[in-house]
């Protein structure tokens, strides 16, 4: 049976990248995306608003919705201080196993939990099965449809915290219009945006930051 592209990027890591680097491992996968198959991580270009994002909040507790092959899971978690932890949340087993394998090539596996099933499932049992309090940032990556039920689930399962930060990929492109509609008009949320491109493509995209009020 042949190889799924998700496959074919991991394989490309791990021939090409260097063990125990994320930075080598994210410029890897951004190579083979941009030079040989185009594929959904938020990539080198909007990675950049994510870094300084998660710089800017320095998170103990974080959670990504969408883990897909892991890039972003590697790209938060290496900038995360001693003693605190990404929990990263995917349905899909095959990306699962291969943002797993992703995660330990990269060295960052004590600072990222890697949870398999679907958000509206996970989200409910942060609290009691995984020990959350609340989440000082969440990064919504997953099916577009689902940010603004995903980020109503959060408030209802108290765990976001005045101040907690939302960030959430492809407001432009492929869009997130109902998502959009919900969090610029909510008052508890102050949002911004941050308008950038599509992954690996001279396309537009924008990411859009929501901090929450309490
Ligand atoms: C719904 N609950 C879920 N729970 C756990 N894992 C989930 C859940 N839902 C999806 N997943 C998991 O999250 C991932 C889904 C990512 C979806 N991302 C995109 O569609 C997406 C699309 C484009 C794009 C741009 C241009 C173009 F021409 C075509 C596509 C660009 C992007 O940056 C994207 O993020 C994964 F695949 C799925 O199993
Ligand atoms: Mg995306």
């Amino acid at each position: 049976m042949n190889q799924s592209k998700e496959q074919r990027i991991l394989n490309f890591v791990l021939q090409n990248a260097v063990r125990g680097d994320p930075r080598s491992v994210m410029e890897t996968i951004d190579k083979y995306c941009s030079e040989k198959e185009w594929a959904m991580n938020v990539g080198d270009v909007k990675g950049v608003i994510l870094d300084k994002t998660v710089e800017e909040i320095n998170p103990s507790i974080a959670l990504e919705l969408g883990t897909y092959c892991g890039y972003s899971a590697v790209r938060i978690a290496r900038l995360l201080k001693a003693g605190a932890c990404l929990l990263t949340v995917e349905f899909n087993p095959e990306f699962a196993a291969i943002a797993k394998q992703m995660i330990e090539f990269a060295g960052v596996q004590d600072k990222v939990k890697l949870l398999q099933g679907p958000s509206e499932v996970i989200i409910p049992q942060l609290k009691k099965k995984y020990e959350v309090d609340t989440l000082d940032f969440v990064f919504l990556d997953h099916w577009k449809d689902r940010y603004a039920p995903d980020t109503i689930l959060l408030q209802e399962c108290s765990l976001l915290r005045k101040g907690s930060v939302l960030l959430a990929d492809n407001i432009i492109f492929p869009g997130a219009p109902e998502f959009i509609k919900y969090i610029r008009n909510n008052p508890r949320f102050q949002c911004s945006t941050y308008p950038s491109h599509l992954e690996y493509m001279k396309v537009q995209d924008a990411m859009e930051k929501a901090v929450f009020l309490g």
